[in-house]
């Protein structure tokens, strides 16, 4: 057959003929394949399997591997060509049979199913796994959890395991998983009581009904991020376990869209037993303001009034009393009676009174539900104390303002419940002093680029309902993109994490390379440490910026911006957009994000005001007291009656810090979740939205990482099976395979030196050139 072309793929020159299969780009498939049928020049017409025929470049077009196993591969680094499209022909080949997890070498790629299979978790597959070399078994959460477990046991050092992915891709549900196979490993059988790990595995549901809601990605998202350290004591048996939590979205208590739902707990409660319905006033969701917002109520194959007495049963096993129970349940309610607080114009300029009977109603029963004074309460909501240098005054809130007093209220009780059930639960479980070793579990919200709420653009676009429900619906898709302060922080986690990623990443590459003897000191990586410096550098970055602001009274949303397009105009991951005089856009490592600053003054003030804080210290009810502690003597003094300003941006940097100092000291593991499509149904495999997934994971910068050095990994056996053909007579006589594995090479004149190139994953990289190596794992020696 006559060459008439090539592409270059990884380094190496591809011949391409007419009839060769390859790959190529399309917008709706991400990739579609094809036989070439013209060469012409630069480019190449394919006609591919759908029927079309497409006229592509030879730099756009990958070589497809027509002897790939017709069930996938186990783990992607066993591909022949390591590229975009083999990486997700090989996830949906697997998908399609039902095998949801697939390696890249060590981490493990997890596809949602949205199907139970519940072979694949049973008893006998923990029994399976335990012990089993990484690699011997089809690839599995129970083998990661596995391998953590055994590293920690024979060389006593931490591991940690990274569960990432976006909304509704399956990390709390795979670290449950997870929980269960390390519960199963490290837990004592037959002991009395609640044992460490049954109180762990417990504090789930808890946890779930508080921070836990409806959102359109997902019936039951996570909205908060979850650090669970388990540890372990000499023999390997858990002997305590900490939970820590981040960011838990606090507007979600007062404002929510269609088909959202606020926190489960509300609606558990509304579906309480009837005398605690009657004890706390309570009746159908639908007549409460923080629910009433969404048409949203009720979950399909849910039943409220079920998970109420669960949720109260795992409340027993976690160490919560029956009083404290009582109580939380109580604030609960409160919270739902202040929402539907209403505040009317008063005589006075600028100033509220409650709108009417019904409203009063609600605020005497907020009032007796926290066991408030009632004259203070309503004093707190339509009143804040001024303090100036000459007098301390009390100016008089307008209806807007007492509103938003009244749910910022609701904001600061919802989150210290939450705060307060975490170290309930840390307290009941202990920790134990003595470990010297532990293994944590990171389940974390995954980059965002798309999310945004209907109610924002109500208020800023006056658009109606319908339009609304339109954009929402774009957004769920990923075509608008509103992103807020919100979205700031947990790309700001994701770039943290992602850096986490690469150098673990690249250290692995390295050791392998030089446990197998091979050079490596040509290979480099991206780091994204500039758009970490941009966003949190002291001083001078984004977040330093915004604290600056919000501590001059007089700054707005749009001095803000100007402040960020002076200071950035020449960092090549900022971005002011054409189209805004306030946005800014980031360029993150998963692509560019653009984010409205309107709201990040606001949203990064933590106000602890003052009449709140003084209101509810006093409630004669323990518990409230409890969550709202006296402050410091210095604070208070400091600050006589003012708002004390904290930011929460500044708070949040230094608990993601203390975090990746945990994760530093630690042997990390990594499982990167991965939704195969919005509809959130089985057999569906969205091509497009996996890729864009696959990139925002890390999993394509991993596969380029890998493709800096040597991607494909064949064992010499392997090797000499598919190219003795083209030097046949090397093998004559010759019983070393390592030896002929060589001698083949030399044949065909392959020497590392030659035909350095880049390849289209790792863009602007010099790649060695080697088509087939051996396998570098599994104590196979390589070919160098
Ligand atoms: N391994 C699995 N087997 C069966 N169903 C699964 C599996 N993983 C996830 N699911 C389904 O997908 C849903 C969403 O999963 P999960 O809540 O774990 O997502 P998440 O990534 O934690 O999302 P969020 O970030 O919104 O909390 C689950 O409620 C469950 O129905």
């Amino acid at each position: 057959m006559k060459v008439v072309g090539e592409s270059v793929f990884l380094g190496t020159s591809v011949n391409i003929i007419i009839g060769s299969h390859l790959w190529v780009e399309d917008q709706s498939l991400a990739w579609i394949d094809g036989q070439v049928t013209k060469i012409n020049g630069d480019e190449v017409e394919i006609q591919t399997t759908h029927g079309k025929t497409v006229i592509a470049s030879f730099r756009n077009i990958y070589p497809k591997d027509m002897e790939a196993p017709a069930g996938g591969v186990d783990d992607m680094t066993k591909l022949s060509y390591l590229h975009e499209p083999g990486v997700l022909q090989n996830l949906a080949t697997r998908f399609q049979l039902n095998e949801i997890y697939t390696y890249t070498g060590s981490i493990l790629i997890a596809i949602n199913p949205f199907q139970r299979l519940p072979h694949l978790y049973e008893a006998h597959m923990m029994e399976q796994y335990k012990g089993a070399p990484l690699g011997e078994l089809s690839p599995h959460v129970f083998a990661i959890a596995d391998v953590a477990f055994r590293a920690m046991i024979n060389d006593g050092k931490s591991n940690s395991i990274l569960v990432s992915g976006e909304s509704g891709a399956g990390k709390t549900e795979t670290t449950k998983m997870l929980m269960r196979y390390l519960a199963y490993l490290g837990g004592r059988k037959g002991t009395e009581g609640r044992t460490v790990e049954q109180q762990v595995l417990e504090s789930n549901p808890v946890l779930e009904a508080f921070g836990n809601a409806k959102t359109v990605r997902n019936n039951n998202s996570s909205r908060f991020g979850k650090f669970v350290e388990l540890q372990f004591d000499k023999h390997g048996r858990i002997s305590g376990a900490a939970i820590r939590t981040y960011l838990l979205e606090r507007s979600r208590v007062c404002q929510i869209s269609d088909p959202e739902r606020n926190y489960h707990c509300f609606y558990l409660l509304c579906a309480a037993p009837p005398e605690e319905i009657e004890k706390y006033k309570l009746g159908n969701p639908k007549s409460f303001h923080y629910l009433n917002q969404s048409n949203c109520y009720e979950l399909v194959g849910v039943s409220d009034a079920h998970d109420y007495l669960a949720t109260r049963r795992a409340m027993d096993v976690v160490g919560i009393s029956e009083k404290e129970q009582e109580a939380i349940f109580r604030v609960v309610a409160a919270i739902l009676h202040l929402g539907n607080v209403e505040f009317a114009k008063g005589k006075e300029i600028d100033s509220s009174v409650l709108k009417d009977d019904k409203s009063k109603f609600h605020l005497q029963m907020t009032a007796e539900l926290l066991m408030c004074d009632l004259a203070a309460l309503e004093d707190a909501l339509l009143r804040r104390v001024m303090v100036t240098p000459e007098e301390v005054i009390k100016r008089s809130l307008d209806p807007d303002g007492a509103t938003v007093s009244r749910d910022g209220l609701a904001k600061t009780i919802y989150s210290r419940l939450f705060d307060w059930l975490v170290d309930k639960i840390n307290f009941s479980i202990g920790q134990d002093p003595n470990s010297k070793s532990l293994i944590g579990v990171l389940d974390i919200y995954g980059f965002e680029s798309f999310k945004a709420n209907r109610l924002y653009m109500l208020k800023y676009f006056r658009i109606n309902t319908l339009v609304t429900r339109f954009l929402t619906e774009l957004m769920t898709w990923g075509y608008v993109c509103l992103c807020s302060f919100e979205q700031f922080c947990i790309n700001f986690t994701n770039e943290k994490l992602q850096q986490h990623f690469n150098q673990h990443v690249f250290k692995m590459e390295q050791e392998e390379y030089t446990k197998e003897e091979i050079d490596w000191s040509y290979i480099e990586f991206v780091d994204n440490q500039d758009v970490l410096d941009l966003i949190e550098k002291k001083p001078g970055g984004i977040i330093a910026l915004l604290d600056e602001a919000c501590m001059f009274p007089k700054s707005t949303h749009e001095t803000f911006s100007q402040k960020l397009y002076q200071t950035f105009k020449a960092h090549k991951r900022f971005v002011k957009p054409k189209l805004s005089q306030t946005d800014f856009a980031i360029a993150h490592y998963a692509g560019e994000v653009q984010y409205q600053s309107d709201q990040f003054l606001d949203k990064n003030k933590d106000y602890g005001v003052p009449e709140h804080q003084d209101l509810l210290s006093a409630s004669k009810c323990s518990f409230v007291a409890g969550l709202f502690p006296a402050l410091p003597e210095e604070m208070t003094k400091s600050s006589s009656k003012s708002s004390k300003f904290s930011s929460i941006g500044s708070r949040f940097k230094l608990q993601l810090q203390q975090l990746m100092e945990t994760l530093n000291s630690t042997e990390p593991h990594y499982i990167r979740c991965v939704k195969p499509n919005n509809l959130l149904r089985p057999a569906i495999f969205e091509n497009v939205n996996i890729m864009q997934q696959l990139r925002c994971g890390g999993v394509l910068e991993a596969i380029r990482i890998s493709c800096a050095g040597y991607p494909t990994r064949k064992t010499f056996f392997e090797f000499i099976n598919r190219f003795s053909l083209l030097a046949p007579e090397v093998l004559e006589g010759n019983h070393d395979e390592k030896d002929a594995c060589k001698k083949i090479l030399g044949k065909m004149g392959l020497t590392r030196s030659q035909n350095t190139r880049s390849c289209r994953l790792c863009n602007g990289f010099n790649e060695p050139t080697v088509t087939d190596r051996t396998s570098l794992s599994r104590n196979r020696a390589a070919l160098s």
